[in-house]
């Protein structure tokens, strides 16, 4: 488990101080898949670096497994990397050397015999989907497999927890999306705890069991996707979800372009398939009109919304609007 408490991490640059992280707190758990995301500048790979102790924190604390590690010295906190990995956005691999060397690195800086780096390579080139690329160089592989290269590498040493700095920002959508499922086996069947960074709503859709939105440094929601997508509560958070669907009017829709009384409905998987706009329709006395709406696949359930245009009475519009609310779903008055 992961614990940070009250991180800030200022730089000096020309004379001048900036805070890339101001006051961050945040617990992540063990088996977790959480997302960071942010705007470019936000202090995302800030973040990621002070977990691993690439930067050091200005102040604060960051605990793993109840050990400090703000305060190791060089070499306890050099064992303690070897159980925090990471892959990159570039991949950094060693162009001059093979996949099977790339992957062995790691294992032959520790030394180990020849066979057990041997076996162990193989495995996790099987485990990656690339025993057949063992011997190509880098340079002959596509984006996607050069990322399953640097997760092989990263998986050597067995780490507790993978650290993704924008590890698939440079893939495109298909070949993103295999490397997500790949990570997702790796939480699943190894239990290593992965923290994402990215500035793609679809990773934190279709992967992260919770998520951080970054702001200028500083935590400004968090919650689980599911709730996330159902109640965005800042206009980021709104502004990523809506990347997601750039048709959607969702923010384009004035309530002065209308006479009715209008209202967005969000709600998740299983409120999705009770029929609760007809049972409206049917007990009170109103006509809806449809204006927009979607729905978002996430990990293991979906979340939509409904924006919908009420006419009739003052009192059955408010009679309605709280049979609603007395529903799975969330209500807000636009
Ligand atoms: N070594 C550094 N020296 C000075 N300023 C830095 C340094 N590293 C980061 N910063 C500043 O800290 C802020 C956060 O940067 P950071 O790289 O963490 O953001 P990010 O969210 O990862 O952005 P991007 O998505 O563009 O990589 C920015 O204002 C950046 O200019």
């Amino acid at each position: 488990m992961i614990r940070i408490e009250k991180l800030s991490k200022s730089f000096e640059t020309s004379g001048e101080k900036i805070w890339a992280l101001r006051d961050i707190s945040l617990q992540i758990n063990e088996g977790e898949i959480f997302g960071i995301i942010g705007l470019s500048g936000a202090g995302k790979s800030t973040l990621i670096r002070c977990i691993n102790r690439l930067e050091e924190p200005t102040s604060g604390k960051i605990y793993i497994d109840g050990i400090d590690i703000t305060s190791l010295d060089k070499k306890a906190l050099r064992k303690s990397r070897k159980d925090m990995a990471m892959i990159f956005q570039h991949f950094n691999l060693l162009n001059q050397k093979t996949v099977y060397k790339n992957v062995a690195f790691p294992l032959e800086l520790e030394r180990l015999p020849k066979k057990v780096i041997d076996d162990r390579v193989n495995t996790l080139l099987e485990y990656v989907g690339l025993s057949d690329k063992r011997d190509a160089y880098p340079s002959q592989l596509s984006g996607g497999q050069k990322q399953r290269v640097a997760i092989a590498r990263a998986l050597a040493n067995n780490p507790k927890i993978l650290l993704s700095d924008e590890g698939t920002s440079a893939l495109d959508p298909k070949t993103t999306k295999s490397i997500l499922e790949l990570l997702n086996r790796i939480r699943k069947e190894l239990n290593v705890t992965i923290i994402l960074i990215t500035h793609q709503m679809e990773v934190i859709k279709d992967i992260c069991d919770r998520v951080a939105i970054i702001e200028d440094g500083r935590i400004i929601e968090m919650n689980t996707v599911e709730e996330l997508f159902k109640n965005p509560k800042t206009k980021t958070a709104k502004s990523f979800i809506s990347s997601l669907n750039p048709n959607d009017d969702n923010g384009l829709i004035k309530p002065e372009n209308y006479d009715g009384t209008l209202i967005r409905l969000s709600y998740l998987g299983k409120s999705a398939k009770k029929p609760i706009v007809s049972q409206m329709v049917k007990k009170f006395n109103i006509h809806v009109n449809i204006l927009s709406g979607n729905i978002n696949q996430l990990m293991s359930t979906s979340a939509g919304y409904l924006i919908l245009e009420l006419s009739g009475s003052d009192e059955e519009i408010v009679n309605a609007i709280a049979f609603l609310k007395s529903k799975d779903v969330g209500v807000e008055v636009i």
